[in-house]
């Protein structure tokens, strides 16, 4: 399916735009990283954490301004710690999966390296959500017009990805599945039908995406279930001169 973008809701602040390495294309990339077997395995060792008490309300810094929160509340995940037993080899099937296809987000792999910058562990139950958000962006109000605009507020945030642990099924009745919690990216819709992009999660499957306000998205509420998904983020460097002459 083709698919176009739409403005972020509000432009982004002109001194920041255009000063990223990524390729702004209206696609994203989803990939098989980890079978099932393994995620019903991190799955529940994440459910264990989270019942035994090891999980937090996930902070936002999206929250100001926004007028578009859900139930009055931007953001109701928990968080657990990505240290927990097991994860990091979930964590490190992310890093090889994005790095071997740096050209698809327009990256050359002989001029950028990728430098892990952040890691998170999330859980979402019946009524949870995040509202919509860029990951590297916050509104704020223009001094002169006081209308929003987006600015960087996590620069080191440049390429996100989203590994999901329990699958979305219309209805909840097996373990390792819930309902609701649709990824949505509002600012990439269908070029006929002009609805937003909707990614239905699998356990094993990861995106992967620019995290600039045109890749905005939001969770849609879970209905039923447990939602697990480990978030990574990625910062670009240029690699060093020497190391690119040295690469034929
Ligand atoms: O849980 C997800 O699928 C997405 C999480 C997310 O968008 C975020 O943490 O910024
Ligand atoms: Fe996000």
């Amino acid at each position: 399916m083709q698919y176009e973008f739409i403005e972020p809701r509000f432009p982004p602040c002109s001194e920041e735009a255009g000063k990223s390495p990524l390729c702004l294309s209206p696609q994203v990339q989803t990939y098989s990283v980890l079978n099932e077997a393994e995620c019903h395995v991190l799955a529940a060792v994440i459910t264990q954490a989270h019942e035994t008490g090891q999980s937090w309300a996930s902070r936002t810094r999206y929250a100001a301004g926004a007028q578009w929160n859900v139930n009055q509340q931007f953001r109701s995940s928990k968080n657990l710690p990505p240290e927990l037993a097991g994860l990091s080899l979930a964590f490190e099937a992310m890093h090889t999966r994005v790095q071997e296809d740096l050209s698809a987000l327009g990256l050359n792999p002989r001029r950028h390296s990728l430098k892990l910058v952040e890691r998170q562990c999330l859980v979402y139950q019946k009524g949870d959500h995040i509202g919509d958000h860029a990951d590297d962006s916050a509104l704020v109000p223009a001094k002169d017009s006081g209308m929003p605009q987006w600015h960087v507020v996590k620069p080191e945030r440049q390429i996100a990805g989203i590994l999901w642990l329990t699958s979305q099924a219309s209805t909840a009745e097996r373990p390792h599945e819930f309902a609701g919690g649709t990824f949505r990216f509002n600012s990439l819709v269908n070029r006929e039908s002009k609805l937003p992009l909707d990614i239905a999660p699998k356990a094993g499957a990861m995106v992967i995406f620019p995290a600039n306000p045109w890749f905005r998205h939001e969770v849609l509420p879970v209905l039923a279930g447990t939602r697990i998904a480990l978030a990574c983020w990625w910062q670009v460097l240029p690699l060093a001169e020497e190391r690119i002459e040295g690469v034929s």
